[in-house]
């Protein structure tokens, strides 16, 4: 095996790169994430040349620029800005508060194949996708990549190494193991909780869970996600069998610095959907993938799903796991979720 580092690897040290506030190079740019850029970093891309800040569609439609191109929006920056106004366009924290900050002129034409690239690189690193881009010769000690391997690498399938597994006897189910599973992208871990000793020539129980720090470990009142963690666990106690995936895709994908972001828009008055797309985002950036890949991994080919989420149940199935039912997960209602699960049936269609 050579010694170069492949581009999985290289397109993980360019998120860390961004996310110290470091640029990458992407074909004939620099790209920083507005997120971590200092003033000096700024005053250094733009000794360089003009630069133009990169957001998704999404985000440029909360600002009313024009979006020309499919999916993203190159804001020309003026002479005069500075790092706040950069701040401001890519972070949507004061938009009710500074409404008017444009307007804002976009360009149009040429290759925007490199914007692309930085946008994707900047999801998967979970910063705001607003981009900072100046064209420029390649700079030595900065990570390189060209843009369509890189576009093609980050919506490619992530492969799953199991790294190790033990019994973890748990109040849910006392015959149970946890496997930790390694993506070869340098990406979070991903977990599986097997509860006695499914067989795997017949449809396991299973469920396809959603990491969800808020929910899961603090007891937040603002989702259904912890009430139904421990819903699943204990249908599987009481089956005898099961398996439940627990994902490390917080906040729908986004992280949780992200989702923190989204809920303080929630308290201006955005519902779920909305806040993610005034961020920049899609309503869910997970990859559903993840979930049919484990569970073949583990041996499984045919589940009943625990979920209310139609969509995870047409992947699994296009992904060739066979959800020979779909069993309903109903937690209970409260003040602070009522809004939040109303908006998932009605947005995202949920089946509550
Ligand atoms: N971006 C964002 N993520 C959220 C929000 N509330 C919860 N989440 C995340 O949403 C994920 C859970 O997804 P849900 O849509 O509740 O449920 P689901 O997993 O798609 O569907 P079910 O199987 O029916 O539960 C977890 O990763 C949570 O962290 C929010 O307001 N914004
Ligand atoms: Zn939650």
């Amino acid at each position: 095996m050579s010694l170069i580092p492949t581009l999985a690897e290289t397109a993980s040290r360019a998120r860390a790169d961004l996310r110290m506030g470091l640029p990458v190079v992407i074909g004939g740019y620099l790209a920083v994430a507005v997120e971590t850029l200092s003033a000096d970093r700024f005053a250094a891309m733009r000794a360089i040349a003009r630069p133009v800040l990169t957001l998704t569609a999404r985000r440029a439609e909360t600002l009313k620029a024009r979006v020309y191109d499919n999916g993203l929006a190159r804001v020309q920056v003026p002479e005069d800005a500075d790092l706040g106004w950069l701040r401001s366009l890519a972070d949507p924290a004061g938009d009710l508060m500074t409404p008017m900050k444009g307007p804002c002129f976009t360009e149009r034409g040429g290759d925007v194949l490199p914007h692309q690239a930085a946008l994707a690189l900047a999801k998967s690193a979970q910063l705001l996708p607003a981009m900072l881009m100046v064209p420029s010769t390649p700079l030595p000690d900065l990570t390189q990549m060209q843009p369509g391997p890189l576009l093609a690498f980050l919506a490619s399938e992530v492969a799953m190494t199991p790294v190790a597994a033990a019994r973890l006897p748990l109040i849910s189910a006392e015959r149970s193991r946890l496997h930790i599973f390694r993506p070869d992208d340098g990406g979070s871990e991903h977990y599986a909780i097997e509860i006695g000793d499914p067989p795997r020539d017949a449809p396991v129980l299973a469920r396809l869970h959603s990491a969800c720090f808020t929910g899961d470990v603090l007891g937040s009142l603002k989702c259904d996600c912890g009430p139904q963690l421990h819903a699943a666990l204990n249908a599987m106690g009481r089956n005898g069998a099961g398996v439940l995936l627990y994902l490390n895709q917080e906040g729908r994908g986004i992280g949780l610095a992200n989702k923190m972001r989204a809920y303080d828009l929630q308290n201006q008055g955005f519902d779920t959907v909305e806040a993610n797309h005034r961020l920049g985002f899609e309503d869910d950036e997970r990859d559903f993938r993840i979930g049919a890949a484990l569970l073949r991994k583990l041996g499984f080919h045919a589940t009943r799903l625990m979920t209310n989420n139609p969509r995870k149940v047409a992947m699994l199935q296009s992904h060739g796991i066979d959800v020979t039912e779909r069993v309903p997960l109903i937690t209970q209602r409260n003040r602070f979720n009522t809004d939040y699960l109303d908006t998932k049936t009605s947005k995202s269609g949920h089946l509550l």
